[in-house]
């Protein structure tokens, strides 16, 4: 029986979690709680320390200081007590097997394995299964690194950059079982570069950025942290720039040909006030920012306060 306790509908657990390398803080301070059946994206640009987050979940580096719990125990005793599978970007595949030895060996090492054949089929690699590892495309070894992290009845599955290499079908199929997966109970965390992912397949967001996490919450709720909305409208006749720019809660501004482009943390107010200059915009629209908008500006934001 596995130790769960009181954490128990914590699946993982950091608390103030900070490592450093030298002077650089990849992970600063990080406080977190996932839980069961969450599928949690980690978004973050270069260097913000994603993967070595990944790497104190899994166990494979120790914190300077604060607790990485995993089900209530140690990442060693979770993993042991095979409740975690994981996908990371980096360590090579055993090269002169084949496919189906490698994903018997880790279905062989898993305390509650599945049959090495359903494996094969979810990830998409029965047909290629007699092949030898080092034969592979990008693509397929991102195939076989999915088969070896869903060799079992894991209850959290941490994928580092998961669909690199893979193509737009193959990165459909990936998400739809890992859907499944989702469906199932199953925590699933993942790091990505690719923010119209996140969007669509996260019911949660983490941004980071040098280590520190900025913005937890649902990908609405991150685009709405932003605080800005998109206006855009066309005006008729000669454009006075200096006036636009003097409108209330602007965030950006730009104007091209006969279009104005605004960004504003109040577009209520900013349209009101438009109105109120006498002018008369056409094609007037306003919109939320994307996922991308608004993780460019959350970032720069706090660029900008830590400079
Ligand atoms: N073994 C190491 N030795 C020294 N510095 C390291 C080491 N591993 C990571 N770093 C540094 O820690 C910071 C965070 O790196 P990390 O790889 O965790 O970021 P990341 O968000 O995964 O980046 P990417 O998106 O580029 O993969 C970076 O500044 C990186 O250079």
């Amino acid at each position: 029986m596995t130790t769960t306790t009181s954490t128990s509908t914590s699946v993982v657990s950091f608390a103030h979690v900070s490592k450093s390398y030298g002077d650089v803080h990849a992970v600063a301070d990080l406080s977190l709680e996932l839980h069961p059946g969450e599928t949690v994206a980690l978004l973050g640009p270069n260097g913000a320390g994603k993967s070595s987050t990944l790497d104190l979940l899994l166990g494979l580096r120790g914190a300077d200081s604060g607790s990485v719990r995993l089900f209530g125990t140690t990442p060693e005793q979770a993993i042991k007590d095979g409740r975690v599978g994981a996908m990371l970007q980096s360590g090579g595949l055993m090269e002169e097997v084949k496919v189906r030895e490698l994903v018997k060996l880790a279905c062989d090492l898993h305390p509650r394995p599945h049959p090495v054949e359903e494996v094969l089929d979810r990830a998409g690699i029965a047909q290629i299964a007699d092949r030898t590892v080092n034969k592979l495309s990008g693509g397929q070894e991102q195939r076989v690194r999915f088969a070896l992290a869903t060799a079992g009845a894991n209850d959290l599955i941490v994928l580092d950059e998961p669909t690199t290499g893979m193509d737009v079908t193959a990165r459909q199929a990936f998400w739809a079982t890992m859907r499944e997966q989702a469906q199932q109970g199953r925590t699933v965390l993942f790091a990505t570069h690719y923010l119209e992912e996140a969007d669509a397949i996260a019911d949660r967001v983490l941004v980071l950025h040098k280590g520190r996490l900025l913005a937890d919450g649902t990908a609405s709720e991150i685009k709405a942290k932003a605080g800005a909305r998109r206006i855009a409208f066309d005006l008729e006749g000669a454009i006075d720039e200096g006036v636009l720019r003097e409108l209330p809660f602007l965030t950006s501004f730009d104007v091209s040909g006969r279009t104005v482009r605004l960004q504003s943390t109040d577009a209520d107010a900013t349209v009101h006030a438009l109105y109120g200059l006498s002018l008369y915009p056409r094609n007037l629209e306003v919109a939320g920012l994307g996922l991308e908008q608004a993780f460019v500006a959350i970032t720069e934001a706090e660029e900008a306060r830590t400079a």
